[in-house]
């Protein structure tokens, strides 16, 4: 069964406001069909009001990160219910980054999942191992971990709510990115996981997207494969052109 297509782009913590305005406005016109391929950039949080009240038919924006909480005192926090008053669709949940330098845990990404699907904004939930996990040959493992514990007390009809993200951490922002074989294979375990913890349906239906390294040139053999669905960019995101041939690569 074929699912729809999504490309995200993941800005991380570049461009000011001016670049930002000028990608939208260059690249909104641009996308293709909604209905064909969703494309959505992930911008940092002071740019997504401007962003939102600019996006075009076809394109959607999201956020790189929120707080799992309804309300509370978190000084410097935003919640999902904020990011939806804005008219955000999706958010990023435990990107390595985030679990490396800011301590996201498991635990975190589930009560964040759990806190997007409630008030209807679409987590791409990010799993993915180190190197030395890879080289150890435990990869599988370890991912299995991460999307059961992101997925605890998550019904069946709200994991279908949200996308999941394969992002090797070798594989981000070095330049080195996984085979196509590679990703295809650890994102069919991630499927088999889903399986175990829902059932068929919702394993051949969930998106899974690749994440680290793609560009315009690795696209094409990426989204070949049978179970990947799309994908997180980073790098190759930031340039007008290039996401728009990224996007183009999903029509194919
Ligand atoms: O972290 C990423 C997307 O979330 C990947 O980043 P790069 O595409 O720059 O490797």
């Amino acid at each position: 069964m074929r699912r729809k297509p999504l490309i995200a782009g993941n800005w991380k913590m570049y461009k000011t406001k001016d670049d930002a305005l000028a990608f939208i406005y260059a690249v909104n016109v641009e996308v293709p069909d909604k209905d064909v391929v969703e494309s959505v950039i992930c911008a940092p949080a002071i740019f997504l009001k401007d962003l939102v009240k600019r996006e075009g038919e076809n394109l959607r924006i999201g956020a790189q990160n929120m707080h799992y909480a309804e309300e509370g005192a978190y000084t410097g926090e935003i919640s999902a219910a904020m990011l939806k008053s804005y008219g955000v669709d999706y958010v990023i949940v435990g990107h390595s980054e985030r679990r490396a330098y800011f301590n996201e845990t498991d635990e975190t990404v589930n009560l964040k999942l759990i806190s997007a699907v409630n008030v209807d904004i679409t987590p791409i939930v990010c799993v993915g191992e180190s190197l030395e996990i890879r080289e150890a040959g435990t990869t599988n493992q370890v991912v299995k971990k991460q999307i059961e514990k992101a997925y605890l007390n998550v019904s069946a009809q709200d994991a279908l709510k949200t996308v999941v993200a394969y992002e090797p951490i070798w594989a981000i922002g070095t330049g080195v990115t996984a085979t196509p074989e590679q990703a295809n294979e650890t994102i069919i375990a991630i499927r088999s996981v889903i399986k175990k913890l829902y059932n068929e349906e919702v394993s051949e239906q969930i998106r899974i997207l690749y994440g680290g390294s793609v560009n315009t040139k690795n696209v094409d053999s990426l989204l070949s494969m049978s179970d990947i669905d799309g994908a997180l960019v980073g790098g190759a995101s930031l340039d007008p052109n290039s996401f728009l041939t990224l996007v183009r690569a999903a029509l194919k």
